[in-house]
């Protein structure tokens, strides 16, 4: 309607900013790899794209671990949530090792936010491990194993998606 306030995105009704840096980001993935290593070990890691990439990588390196495949989901646009897509599903090599329902199997995922993607990850592979490494409070209770969790009102800036930047000095002609 005519003069409405738009309604707000993800980030904005997050509120609070919390950056991730590469070395912050590596230790969160080395502490969730200590835990997992205590359920191990597994037959192939399922990493959810693009987010659950990097932290699967690092988890299957650790655990040893070498099978990888992806489960390719998309539903934020920038930082509004849409329609959940599954653009591509798992393949029929990871089902299989998993025994048709996802036992012994890892999925890795960066966060879970609204639980949304988590869910309709783990319907696909309801005996798999579902591990993240941040939790906000609505999805937390679909994980298995996470590291941190962070308020539902706060946004995760992650390194690949952020650049450093100059700030403007607070002061006037401080520069
Ligand atoms: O718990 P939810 O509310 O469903 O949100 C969590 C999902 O959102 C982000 O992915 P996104 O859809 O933005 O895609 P990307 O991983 O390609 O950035 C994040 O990487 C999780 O996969
Ligand atoms: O807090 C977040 N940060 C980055 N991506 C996200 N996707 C859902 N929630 C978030
Ligand atoms: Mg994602």
């Amino acid at each position: 309607m005519a003069g409405e306030a738009p309604e707000p995105n993800a980030q904005e009704k997050a509120g609070k900013a919390f950056p991730v840096s590469w070395d912050q980001f590596h230790r969160d993935c080395r502490a969730l790899t200590w835990r997992l290593n205590e359920v191990g070990p597994f037959h192939a890691v399922i990493a959810i794209t693009r987010g659950g990439l990097v932290p699967a990588a690092i988890v299957a390196r650790a655990l040893g671990v070498r099978v990888i495949d992806t489960v390719c989901i998309a539903s934020y646009d920038h930082n509004k949530q849409g329609e959940l897509q599954v653009l591509k599903g798992i393949s029929e090599a990871a089902i299989k090792l998993g025994g048709g329902t996802g036992k012994g199997l890892l999925i890795v995922d960066d966060l879970v936010d609204t639980g949304k993607t988590g869910k309709l990850v783990r319907e696909m592979l309801p005996d798999a491990h579902f591990a993240t490494v941040y939790a906000k409070p609505m999805g937390r209770p679909l994980v298995d194993t996470f590291i941190t969790e962070v308020s539902q009102d706060t946004w995760i800036f992650f390194p690949w998606d952020t650049a450093l930047s100059y700030p403007p000095p607070l002061r006037d002609g401080a520069a």
